[in-house]
């Protein structure tokens, strides 16, 4: 395949070595050669079988609209910009795109939504208080993680909690941790993924741009992780 990777920064560069690794061909480009999305026009996009989004909260929602105005397939990860994601489903569908966001691409993070699914639905009405804590490194640009916003809705979900609390750490070059705790009166348990680098983002994103090659239509990667 032909990948476009927008954002040549701590995860984008590594997803390009990622796809250069299974063989497809990789194009970068950065802030400086696409600002306000300026290199995304049709014949360019049309170029490439996927493009992938690890850019900065205010760059991905113009990417988004010039790449999925061109019917282009684009996996988004991301984060900060969920606010926009009924219009940016609704592009896909119109112009017949494929859009595939997701908070985290790393399976495991993916386990522990699932996991945590089970944790609310099995404490719910048992005294237990849920909160989480998520810990980054110090560029991050948003707090809370996407990934602990996800979290907090699924134990939300399942519970019936009405609002799990998020405290945001940041340190050093963390890649990434998610600590659920569920504390009652007798006891705790609690819930950690730890992330040693940023490997597995950027291998589940490659891996989730060969699964959408083939597809139109909006899709969220908790929904689809099992199939890539
Ligand atoms: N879904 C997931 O599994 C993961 C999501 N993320 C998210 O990905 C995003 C990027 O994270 P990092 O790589 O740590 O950030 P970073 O700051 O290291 O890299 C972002 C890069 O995007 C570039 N950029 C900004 N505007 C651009 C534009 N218009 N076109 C092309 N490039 C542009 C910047 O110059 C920078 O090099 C964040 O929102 C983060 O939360 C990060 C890791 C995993
Ligand atoms: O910015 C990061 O680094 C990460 N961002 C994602 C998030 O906001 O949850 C995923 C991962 O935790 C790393």
């Amino acid at each position: 395949m032909r990948i476009l990777v927008l954002g040549q920064g701590k995860t984008g560069k590594l997803v390009a070595t990622i796809a250069a690794e299974r063989g497809h061909g990789v194009h970068v480009l950065d802030a400086k050669e696409n600002a306000h999305a300026s290199a995304l026009t049709p014949p360019f996009v049309a170029g490439f079988d996927v493009v992938i989004d690890f850019t900065a909260p205010e760059a991905v929602v113009q990417n988004m609209r010039a790449c999925l105005a061109t019917g282009a397939k684009m996996v988004v990860g991301t984060t900060g910009w969920y606010d926009k994601l009924p219009d940016m489903r609704a592009l896909a569908e119109r112009k017949q795109a494929g859009l595939l966001y997701g908070t985290n691409f790393s399976i495991g993070v993916q386990v522990m939504f699932q996991l945590a699914a089970k944790m609310g639905e099995s404490l719910k009405n048992a005294g237990y208080k849920f909160s989480i804590e998520e810990t980054h490194h110090v560029t991050k640009l948003d707090a809370p993680s996407g990934t602990a916003i996800t979290l907090a809705t699924v134990v939300e979900t399942a519970s019936g909690y009405q609002r799990v609390p998020i405290e945001s750490k940041r340190e050093g070059d963390a890649p990434g941790t998610h600590v659920l705790v569920a504390q009652s009166e007798a006891d705790k348990l609690t819930l950690t993924h730890e992330s040693f680098s940023r490997r597995g983002f950027a291998e589940g994103a490659v891996r989730a741009a060969e699964w959408l090659s083939s597809r139109t239509g909006c899709y969220d990667f908790q929904h689809i992780y099992t199939q890539i």
